[in-house]
């Protein structure tokens, strides 16, 4: 039996952007997904989803990929939902040179799902390299990495970047440009998550964008506004000293570029009233800055604020259903019973 274990993400900057080519810069944190994996000797695979949790209703099954599982919910969701879990183990048994292995397989995680902090990419990192390793294979953090971006690429058709999964499968603070993929130093940042209880619809609204930009220029030049915001991120990043907690200057010059960050999403039409209530209840509260993290539309928010103000506003805040302390996970992908 093999458990490992990786970390969900919050987009300090440049999601969607990244999609075209632009930079991004997401980072690790502690929520984490883990799963187990038991190889099988009939080939068979079952997987045990206990928490999966799906536009606002839960679906429990022991199931089995070969053998759909009985339960009250549209098959197509139930499918969509093991689309990534399969993706994995076909990645798994590639990997591992295994073409029939077999697995008993137990999902639990702690990331929302479809809320924007990457719970897919830690479900197929974290379910790749547990699986492999069951079989007797290692992989390195950036190996699991890339077959995870495969997994992601072919369950999102052709909509994902190597953001998430690499970020995952790596953990701290990464930058990402097309296939450029690398890991930089950030000093511990204090992020504070807002989390309206709901999810947005990733490839809807990756093509929304991908329609604006065809047909307005000025949502083109918008896209590469957020890469230019981005890019001085990364300067003010290199900057900072990676162990001492950043200072106030450097907060609010982080959390301006989130402000403004947000305002392009906003334009860009991926963001959504709750979204926006939360991100005004952090700014509120005094926090260096606030904007929604990955695809929008509905899930989370994620601000600036080393004190506790955002966290207590965002708790009396009626868009907000959860509000979190999101510590920077310097760990990516990790092994955690074998
Ligand atoms: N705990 C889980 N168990 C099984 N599948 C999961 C789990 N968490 C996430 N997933 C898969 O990831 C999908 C959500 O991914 P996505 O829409 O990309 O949103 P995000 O990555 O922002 O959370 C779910 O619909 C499901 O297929
Ligand atoms: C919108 C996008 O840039 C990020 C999506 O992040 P998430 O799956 O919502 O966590 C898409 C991508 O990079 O694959
Ligand atoms: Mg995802």
């Amino acid at each position: 039996m093999t458990t490992c274990s990786a970390p969900g993400k919050v987009y300090l900057f440049g999601e969607h952007a990244v999609v075209y080519g632009e930079p991004a810069v997401p980072c690790a944190v502690e929520r984490r997904a883990r799963v187990t994996v038991e190889p099988r000797e009939d080939g068979r695979v079952r997987v045990d989803a206990a928490d999966l949790s799906l536009d606002g209703f839960t679906v429990t099954w022991g199931g089995s990929i070969d053998d759909r599982p009985d339960i009250d919910a549209p098959a197509p969701l139930v499918e969509a939902a093991m689309e990534y879990i399969e993706a994995a183990v076909r990645q798994a048994r590639e990997a591992a040179d295994r073409p029939d292995a077999g697995f008993d397989i137990t999902v639990e995680s702690a990331i929302p799902l479809g809320a924007g902090l990457g719970s897919s990419a830690a479900v197929v990192v974290a379910g790749i390299d547990a699986a492999t390793r069951a079989l007797g294979t290692e992989l390195d953090p950036e190996e699991v990495a890339r077959r995870a971006y495969e997994a992601e690429y072919e369950v999102q058709e052709g909509q994902a970047s190597r953001a998430d999964t690499f970020c995952s499968a790596m953990g701290g603070a990464v930058r990402v440009e097309g296939d450029d993929t690398r890991t930089i130093d950030a000093p511990p940042l204090p992020f504070v998550v807002g989390y309206d209880g709901g999810a947005g619809d990733t490839g809807e609204l990756v093509a929304g964008v991908r329609a604006l930009r065809e047909e307005h220029a000025f949502a083109a030049d918008t896209v590469e506004t957020v890469g230019d915001l981005t890019r001085e991120g990364e300067r003010l990043l290199a900057d900072a000293d990676p162990e001492r907690e950043p200072g106030d200057e450097l907060l609010a010059d982080l959390g301006e570029l989130m402000n403004f960050n947000h305002g392009l999403l906003e334009a860009l039409g991926v963001s959504a009233r709750s979204l926006d209530a939360m991100v005004w209840a952090a700014r509120d509260a005094g926090a260096a800055g606030a904007k929604l993290t990955g695809a929008g539309g509905g899930g989370c928010i994620v601000a600036l604020d080393p004190t506790d103000e955002t966290q207590h506003a965002l708790g009396y805040t009626a868009e907000c259903e959860q509000s979190f302390r999101a510590e920077l996970a310097t760990e990516g992908v990790r092994v955690e019973a074998a």
